[in-house]
Parts: C-alpha cells; sequence; structure tokens
C-alpha cells in the first residue's frame, strides 16, 4: 500500500520553476530516497510533502490526507528532522524531548529513542554544547518522538564525520526495522545505495528515473570488468570463448576481461583450468556514481 503519494507536484518560486511534474508513490515500510545534485528540488518536494509548501500543481497525499488541508493530523503522522537553527541553544536534550512528546497524542516513550539514539548521558546537556553527531541524532529522535508512521530525514548526514554517518546509516535501519516508513532526501551516492529500496533521482525539478539502486545501475550498463595480471602467459581465445565475455584487452601486466552474467566465476574456472594463477584480481562494476552520470550527463557535485 503506497503511504505517499505525490503526482504532478510542480512548485515555482516567481518565474523558476523548482519542482516540475515529479511524482512517486512511496511503500510502507520502505526507506525512499530522493537523490539529485544541489538545486534539484529535493527539499522543496518533501517541504511540499510535509505540508510546508503550497505546491502550484499536482496532488499529495500522505496515509490519505492531503498535507494541505488536514495540517493537523498530518502532523500526527508525519515526523520531520529538524534544521540545527529551530532549535533554542540554551535548551537541554531532555526539555527538548519532554517538550516535542507534548505535541503529540500519543507520543513514543523519549527514553527508548535516547538509549537507541545513545544520547543518555547527554539529557542535561544544552542544544550549543553537543557535537554535529549529537545534534543530529537529537534531530532523528525528535523527528520520532510523535511516534510517527513516516519521517521526513533532509541531508541526515550531511557534516558528519564518516563513523558518525555510518552509525547514523544503521540507526535509520534500525528505525525501519520499527516499522517506521522513510522519505530520504540526500546527495550522498553511498548513502543511496546503502540506505535506500528505491530512489527518485531528481535533476533540475524534473524526476529522471525510479528505480532500486541495483535497477538504476543496471539500467545505465550491466557490464562487468575483471582485471588481474596472470602468472603465465594466456591463449585469449580461451577468455573470448566464453558467452560471458564480451572483450579481453591487455593493459601493461594486466588483461581486462569485460563481460556480463557470473563473469568473476567464468573466468576463475578458465584460469584454474589453465593453471594460471590471477594475481591482484579485481571486479569491477558500474557503480550508482556512473548510473547518474548516464541519467544527468553530469556528476552528482559538478
Ligand atoms: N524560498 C525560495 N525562494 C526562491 N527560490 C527558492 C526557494 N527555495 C528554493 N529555491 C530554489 O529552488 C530550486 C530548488 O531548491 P531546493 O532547495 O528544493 O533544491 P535541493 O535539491 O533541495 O537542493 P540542496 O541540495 O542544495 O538543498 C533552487 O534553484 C533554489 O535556489
Amino acid at each position: 500500500m503506497a503511504i505517499i503519494e505525490v503526482e504532478n507536484l510542480v512548485k515555482r518560486y516567481g518565474d523558476h520553476t523548482a519542482v516540475d511534474g515529479v511524482g512517486f508513490a512511496v511503500e510502507q515500510g520502505e526507506i525512499f530516497g530522493i537523490l539529485g545534485p544541489n538545486g534539484a528540488g529535493k527539499t522543496t518536494t518533501v517541504e511540499c510533502v510535509e505540508g510546508l509548501r503550497t505546491p502550484d500543481g499536482g496532488t499529495i497525499r500522505v496515509c490519505g490526507i492531503d498535507p494541505q488541508h488536514d495540517t493537523g493530523e498530518l502532523r500526527q503522522l508525519l515526523g520531520a528532522q529538524l534544521q540545527e537553527s529551530d532549535l533554542p541553544d540554551k535548551l537541554k536534550v531532555g526539555e527538548a524531548l519532554e517538550l516535542y512528546s507534548s505535541f503529540y497524542r500519543e507520543p513514543a516513550d523519549w527514553r527508548d529513542l535516547v538509549d537507541i539514539l545513545r544520547l543518555t548521558g547527554k539529557l542535561d546537556t544544552q542544544f550549543r554544547r553537543l557535537s554535529g553527531g549529537q545534534k543530529q541524532r537529537l534531530s532523528i529522535a525528535l523527528a520520532l518522538v510523535g511516534n510517527p508512521r513516516v519521517a521526513v530525514l533532509d541531508e541526515l548526514t550531511t557534516g558528519l564525520d564518516p563513523q558518525a554517518r555510518r552509525d547514523t546509516w544503521d540507526l535509520i535501519e534500525d528505525i525501519r526495522e520499527r516499522g517506521v516508513t522513510i522519505l530520504l532526501v540526500t546527495h550522498f551516492m553511498a548513502e543511496a545505495e546503502r540506505l535506500c529500496d528505491r530512489l527518485a533521482v531528481i535533476d533540475s525539478g524534473r524526476l529522471v528515473a525510479l528505480d532500486t539502486p541495483a535497477g538504476l545501475v543496471a539500467r545505465v550498463d550491466d557490464r562487468q570488468r575483471v582485471r588481474f595480471r596472470p602468472s603465465a602467459p594466456l591463449d585469449h581465445a580461451v577468455l573470448t570463448a566464453l558467452p560471458e565475455v564480451t572483450s579481453v584487452e591487455r593493459a601493461g601486466s594486466q588483461l581486462v576481461v569485460t563481460g556480463t552474467g557470473n563473469l568473476l566465476l567464468a573466468v576463475t574456472t578458465v584460469l584454474a583450468r589453465q593453471q594460471v594463477v590471477a594475481a591482484d584480481l579485481r571486479v569491477e562494476q558500474t557503480s550508482l556514481d556512473d548510473a547518474f552520470v548516464a541519467l544527468t550527463g553530469r556528476p552528482i557535485d559538478a
């Protein structure tokens, strides 16, 4: 069942069309990503879903509710991550959680969230004294304190160090396990690839593609490359004869075998039969970055 439905969404700022006919449906329990470069229209799209902006065209439903017309009910169903500037500097972590849980009919037990988000020792700490990662975790806790069915997380890990980023990804997976549907805005490929079940790729306000991360990659190119240094001379014909192989090239002391299907198994089986050892063996596949370039004509950070 679709929990978020967006059809033909249009949003203009003056004569600039920031979102131009975007549509997607998010299923219950999904982590659904909106991926695109800066200025693509991602935040505008989710702010329309959150009822914070009024669309110029199209329809949006969240659990069947129109965000423009039933804002009060939407607030009970949808948790949004706060921007850092939204909390007063001197508010303590415990006070923020208590305050935010008072806004909801059936709040979660915020002590549970504090445990999961590893903020237990910080309840008496003022917001301004938290590290970047702790602020981020608090903003996630505040998005979840109302026991929402849907959480909207915008640029979740921007500004975090690699370890804090990985910890946050683990956390988001835990939250999904608890039954929360997640709409995630990101311009990090690794984040999209690791977390999202499906991705809407947005560029210049338009939906360019909608698929699983693997589906996006496969759309563009399902070829793989196996690269290795053979321990002894090898007749290329034994490799080109394989149905999985499309080409064999020499690159210095290395052989680069391009093909599809279970290429690695096919190549290593032949090498074993020929009693050739493959040193420095590497398998290279099309990445989500490659797929993004093919879909939009440029890298995400260009
Ligand atoms: N309040 C506003 N008034 C005028 N233009 C705006 C406003 N908010 C966003 N825009 C413009 O609309 C376009 C889309 O912005 P939006 O913030 O939705 O993109 P984004 O994909 O979320 O980008 P980023 O990753 O940089 O946040 C951009 O060109 C932006 O400059």
